[in-house]
């Protein structure tokens, strides 16, 4: 167990990918705080982490608001007694065109997307620092963050971003012992691509369901990517076999995206 008895706190865990992050994290060992919109959710990923072992506590918090992402962390290392890891997963899709997107859908994924990660690398780096230890910070990217994708184009940009704000807080960060990287995963079967694909067809007049087949047969690997699939590269970046890895956004994505 390579993180064992280390306290690893996640964004957006109420569901998909951020659930299965919480729940690897816990079976390595780890003490879970779980922060989402949804308290019901959270509810039962407490469960789900508990029944494997592991303390689990929960935080409503809106990671586009900067003092609710630190009273999170306040709140795990109060709860959990330390704070070592923190993976800012949450984020939001818009599916609109770039002819037509609004400024009040770029300014709400803008703050989800791109501020809740600047807040939590912020708040999780001060922690570090106050309790004079080393750190994990990693960041929810996406393929859409190496190559833009159509009708996902404010999305695609609030990923780079993701990107670079991983880049400077590495070389910010680095001399205290903080490591930041992201992860970059392609087309994983969650509510967001459900979301996705209603969008894409109203939008083009494709089929429902039509559009995610077709990005999934585009995988080498022949088949959508899992929640567990992302959690298994997190686990990596959360343990001391990245240890000499920092700034780094790798593709994680059965094979779509070439870099
Ligand atoms: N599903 C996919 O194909 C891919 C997803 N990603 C990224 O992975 C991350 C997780 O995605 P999924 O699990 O698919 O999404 P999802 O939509 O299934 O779950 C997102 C979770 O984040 C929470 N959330 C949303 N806004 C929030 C806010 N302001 N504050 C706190 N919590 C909030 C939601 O309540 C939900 O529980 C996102 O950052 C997404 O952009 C990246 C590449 C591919
Ligand atoms: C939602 C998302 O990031 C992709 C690449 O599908």
């Amino acid at each position: 167990m390579s993180i064992n008895g280390k306290v690893a706190l996640i964004t957006g865990a109420g569901q998909g990918i951020g659930r299965a992050i919480a729940l690897r994290l816990a079976n390595d060992g780890a003490d879970i705080a779980i922060v989402d919109l949804n308290e019901e959710k959270m509810g039962a990923v407490a469960d789900e982490v508990r029944a494997a072992g592991r303390k689990a506590t929960t935080f409503k918090a809106d990671v586009s608001k900067r003092n609710e992402v630190y009273a999170a962390v306040d709140h795990a290392e109060k709860e959990l007694g330390g704070f070592d890891i923190i993976v800012n997963n949450a984020g939001i899709a818009t599916i609109q065109s770039i002819a037509e997107v609004t400024p009040e859908e770029v300014e709400k994924i803008f703050k989800v997307n791109i501020e809740g990660v600047l807040w939590g690398i912020q708040a999780a780096g001060a922690k570090f620092k106050e309790r004079e230890q080393k750190g994990k910070i990693i960041n929810a990217a996406s393929i859409a963050g190496h190559e833009s994708m159509p009708l996902l184009g404010v999305y695609s940009a609030t990923k780079f971003a993701v990107r670079a704000l991983t880049q400077a807080a590495a070389k910010e960060f680095a001399s205290d012992g903080i490591t930041v990287n992201a992860y970059c995963p392609g087309i994983v079967g969650t509510d967001m691509w459900v979301e996705i694909d209603r969008r894409m067809a109203e939008i083009t007049g494709a089929k429902i369901g039509e559009n995610y087949d077709r990005y999934v047969g585009d995988i080498a690997l022949g088949r959508a990517q899992t929640p567990e699939d992302v959690a298994s590269f997190v686990s990596y970046l959360a343990g001391p076999d990245s240890d000499y890895m920092t700034g780094q956004a790798p593709l994680i994505d059965g094979g779509l995206v070439y870099r």
